[in-house]
């Protein structure tokens, strides 16, 4: 079953078409990654999924409802991540988990997902004085509180040192397995390789091709072919 599903996406800003015509389907239970190179498009679609911009033109239905028109109903489904800015500095990492929830009809166990993701040791420490990775460690959490059917995860693991990036994806892959559809917009391609059920290559705002990174890799073809290789060759860098 669909869970998403987008027709002929069009946006643009001024006079940069960010996304031109991008149609995509997400399955309910997949892991769903989104490559492409800087600027291609992807948060700008992204976005308009979650309902926090507006298309110009085009469709997208995520578990039926229409994100810009069903946008409160939606935020009770689906989980995003929050961006710098949006939590409030001096809002402590335990405080900022449990008032999170108590949005939510039937949250996730905040205690469990603040170990889950290492944050236990800060429970105390105020947003502010986080660092980066800690603050990103957070933001996911915070994406992943309202145990949504749906999670749109932008640049999950940046700026997360390796035990943390691993840490994450095993979180992830427990959170799919109980049942969460996941859309993640990632630059590593280990993590779109190891995580993904299927990518969609997007570039200058189009979808390149859809597929399994086993596939990617197979399009490109040689036996050495790593996943960064097809998603080079694939794009515009690797075209012109
Ligand atoms: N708010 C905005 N105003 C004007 N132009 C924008 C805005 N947001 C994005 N753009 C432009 O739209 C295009 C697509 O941007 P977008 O952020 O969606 O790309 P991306 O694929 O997520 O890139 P990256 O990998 O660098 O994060 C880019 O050319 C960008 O400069």
């Amino acid at each position: 079953m669909a869970v998403i599903e987008v027709r002929d996406l069009h946006k643009r800003y001024g006079d940069t078409v960010a996304v031109d015509d991008v149609s995509l389907t997400v399955e309910e239970g997949e892991i769903f990654g989104i490559l492409g190179p800087n600027g291609a498009g992807k948060t700008t679609t992204v976005e308009c999924i979650e309902g926090v911009r507006a298309a110009d033109r085009g469709s997208i239905s995520v578990l039926g409802l229409d994100p810009m028109r069903d946008r409160q109903e939606l935020t009770r489904v689906l989980g995003a991540q929050l961006q710098e800015g949006q939590i409030p500095e001096r809002l402590q990492v335990a405080e900022a988990l449990e008032l999170y929830s108590s949005f939510y009809p039937s949250p996730a166990d905040w205690r469990s997902l603040m170990a889950d993701l290492d944050l236990t040791s800060k429970a105390r420490t105020r947003y502010g004085k986080l660092s980066g990775g800690q603050k990103q460690r957070l933001s996911i959490a915070l994406a992943l509180i309202g145990n949504p059917k749906v999670a749109i995860l932008d640049e999950l693991t940046t700026g997360l040192d390796p035990q943390a990036r691993r840490d994450t994806w095993a979180l992830i892959k427990r959170v799919r397995e109980n049942g969460t559809t996941i859309v993640l917009v990632t630059h590593f391609m280990e993590e779109a390789e190891r995580l993904c059920d299927r990518l969609a290559l997007i570039d200058a705002g189009r979808v390149v091709t859809v597929d399994t990174p086993q596939g990617l890799i197979a399009r490109v073809g040689g036996e050495k072919t790593s996943l960064e290789d097809a998603f080079i060759q694939l794009t515009r860098k690797g075209l012109s």
